[in-house]
C-alpha cells in the first residue's frame, strides 16, 4: 500500500489506499493510485501537483461525485464510497460543502435564491441563516444581485456561501482562487481560514503558491501517486 504519510488526529475525513482507473479506447489512465488521506476538523490540507496528477480525481472521490475503483472514503464513520447514487447524493448535500473555480451558482436564481436552494435540497430548516452569512462574508448587499453581475472576488465569497450554508463537515474546493487577483485571493483563503478555526476540515486542490503555503499540510501528488519527500506534513 502506498500512503501519503498524513495523518491527524480527530479525524472527519479518511480516504484509505484510493485507486482510480479511467478507460479512453484501449488506454488506461491510472488517475490515483494508492492514495490516502486523513482530514481532522479544523485542518486545511492542500493538494497539489502537475496538471493531470490527480487532484481533480481525488477531490471528486472524496466528495463522492466520483467512486474510486479502490480503497475507501469515510466521512464522520460514515461510508461514502461503493454507496448507492442516492445515498451518495444524500451525504454530499448533508455533509460536504463543494467549492470549484468555475461558479457552483446556478446563473438564472439571485445569490440569496442559489443559498434558499441549497438549503431546501438538503432539507435544512436550522443552520445558518442566508442572509446572516453574506453578511459575514462581506457581500449581504449583492443578496438579490444575479450571479453574472458579481465581481470575481464576490463571485468566489458567494461560492463559498453554497458551500457552507448547510454547515458541511468538510469542505472540498478545486481550484477556488485560480481565477482571483491576489488581494481576492486572499479574501477567500482568509474566510475558508476562518471556516475551519469553527471546526471544518478543509481541502483544497491548487497550484497556487500562496495556497500552498497557506494549508496546514500538503499533499503532492505525481501521477496519481503521493510523492512523499515533497509533502509537507503539520509543523
Ligand atoms: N473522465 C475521465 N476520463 C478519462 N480520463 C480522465 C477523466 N478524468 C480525468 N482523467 C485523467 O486522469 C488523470 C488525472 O486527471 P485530474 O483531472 O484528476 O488531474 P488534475 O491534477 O486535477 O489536473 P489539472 O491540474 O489539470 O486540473 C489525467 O490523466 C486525466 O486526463
Amino acid at each position: 500500500m502506498i500512503t501519503s504519510g498524513l495523518r491527524a488526529a480527530d479525524p472527519v475525513m479518511i480516504a484509505e489506499n484510493l485507486y482510480r482507473f479511467y478507460h479512453a479506447g484501449d488506454e488506461e489512465v491510472l488517475a490515483l493510485q494508492g492514495v490516502s488521506l486523513t482530514v481532522s476538523k479544523g485542518e486545511v490540507v492542500a493538494v497539489a501537483g502537475p496538471s493531470g496528477s490527480g487532484k481533480s480525481t481525488l477531490l471528486a472521490c472524496l466528495g463522492g461525485l466520483d467512486d474510486p475503483d479502490g480503497g475507501t472514503v469515510r466521512i464522520d464513520g460514515t461510508r461514502m464510497s461503493r454507496q448507492p447514487e442516492a445515498i451518495r447524493a444524500r451525504l454530499r448535500r448533508e455533509v460536504v460543502g463543494i467549492l470549484y473555480q468555475s461558479s457552483n451558482l446556478l446563473p438564472h436564481l439571485s445569490v440569496i435564491d442559489n443559498l434558499e436552494l441549497v438549503r431546501r435540497l438538503a432539507g435544512s430548516t436550522t443552520g445558518i441563516d442566508p442572509t446572516q452569512l453574506l453578511d459575514e462574508l462581506g457581500i449581504g448587499h449583492r443578496a438579490h444581485a444575479l450571479p453574472a453581475h458579481l465581481s470575481g472576488g464576490e463571485a468566489a465569497r458567494a461560492g463559498v456561501a453554497v458551500a457552507v450554508v448547510n454547515e458541511p463537515r468538510v469542505l472540498l474546493a478545486d481550484e477556488p482562487t485560480g481565477e482571483l487577483d491576489s488581494g481576492s485571493e486572499k479574501r477567500l483563503l482568509a474566510l475558508l481560514r476562518q471556516r475551519a478555526t469553527e471546526g471544518l476540515a478543509v481541502v483544497v486542490a491548487s497550484h497556487s503558491p500562496v495556497v500552498l503555503r497557506w494549508a496546514d499540510r500538503v499533499l503532492h501528488l505525481a501521477d496519481g501517486r503521493p510523492v512523499h519527500g515533497l509533502t509537507r506534513e503539520a509543523s
